[in-house]
């Protein structure tokens, strides 16, 4: 499905605030979401992100801001009305209907006669590989199909938008890889925006064109995965994100990614010194564990340097040998404050 630029259709979200009264959930968020992005909301429990996506949904009512979907304001309109439909995490079938019958269920509710919405419902569930189970009762599917079955239902609104709550955290990892890809297909060829609320950065990473990385109801940086991932903005994003060190430096506090720290002697001039805590053989790269001159014995090492294979074993490094952590200045990245 494709559409010409002047149907193309912008989700905004304008200072956006979610107050549950004990608790300031989302504090207040401004986003522009492109037509046909694929984005994802990623951020620990309790940052807000299954808060900003039921409100987009409808499902919670805003305490102040906008949500504008194609210059239209759907802040306050039911969840039928705004043009979005949402995915959820229990995926949420009816348990007495067939699979057929689950996916046609929002057209019989709009009044649409049974051959029309029946043949659409198979349409849907042929794009999603699910046409030999139309029959079935929902327990007679496993987890995989249950989810094919739910994404058809919620397409069959016929959104612009489609929501999706943690939509792989119910399946087992070989699964969730699988589905991951089928995400990304199903995403290509609907052409629709997607908003994919997880907390895992893998997830965000493989999926995203648009990463939204939220912290405390606020968002701490927007971008693709590369920008995210290559110019963390704050120290809570290089942490998040992982494969970073969180390093200070007279300058101020910079992240430096594992893979691009390299370690000297650490009588060389200058630079922050360290004792190797431990080495971990991971095959294409060694990773060298290390802890700050100060620290306690049982703190967590400080920095990780992820050493091609062959420098390390070229000069192989001890646990209990002092350091020195060397960078380049182009892979320094200042971390706001
Ligand atoms: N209905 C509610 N009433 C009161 N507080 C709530 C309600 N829903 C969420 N909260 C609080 O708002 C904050 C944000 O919750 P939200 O569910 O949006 O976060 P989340 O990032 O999606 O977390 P998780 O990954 O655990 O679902 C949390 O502190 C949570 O306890």
């Amino acid at each position: 499905m494709s559409t010409s630029p002047a149907a193309r259709t912008d989700l905004e979200l304008v200072r956006l605030v979610k107050d549950y009264g004990n608790s300031l959930a989302v504090a207040g968020i401004d986003l522009k979401i492109a037509a046909g992005s694929y984005c994802c909301l990623l951020g620990p429990s309790g940052c807000g992100k299954t808060s900003t996506l039921r409100m987009i949904a409808g499902h919670e009512d805003p305490t102040d801001g906008a949500i504008v979907l194609g210059g239209r304001e759907i802040t306050h309109l039911s969840p039928a009305e705004r043009g979005t439909a949402m995915m959820f995490q229990s995926y949420a079938l009816f348990p007495h209907l067939t699979v057929l019958d689950n996916v046609a269920f929002s057209a019989r509710m709009k009044g649409t006669a049974k051959a029309e919405r029946h043949a659409r419902a198979m349409a849907l569930l042929r794009l999603v590989h699910m046409e030999p189970y139309a029959a079935r009762l929902p327990a007679a599917l496993s987890g995989g199909q249950q989810q094919r079955v739910a994404l058809a239902r919620a397409l069959m609104l016929q959104p612009k938008v489609l929501l999706l709550d943690e939509p792989l955290s119910a399946l087992d990892p070989f699964l969730r890889v699988k589905m991951r890809a089928e995400l990304k297909r199903w995403h290509r060829e609907l052409g629709m925006s997607f908003i994919h609320v997880t907390h895992s950065q893998e997830e965000a990473m493989a999926l995203a064109d648009l990463v939204v990385v939220m912290n405390q109801g606020r968002i701490e940086q927007a971008g693709s995965a590369r920008e995210v991932f290559e110019r963390p903005r704050t120290e809570f994003v290089a942490r998040f994100i992982g494969a970073h060190n969180v390093i200070d430096t007279p300058a101020g506090r910079i992240a430096v990614r594992t893979d691009r720290l390299r370690l000297t002697e650490a009588d060389a001039a200058g630079g922050p010194v360290a004792q190797v805590a431990a080495v971990e053989y991971q095959g294409a790269q060694v990773l060298v564990h290390l802890a700050a001159p100060d620290a306690a014995a049982d703190d967590a090492p400080a920095w990780t340097a992820a050493l091609p294979d062959a420098d390390f074993h070229a000069a192989p490094i001890e646990p209990g040998r002092r350091v020195a952590l060397r960078w380049q200045p182009a892979d320094a990245h200042a971390l706001a404050a």
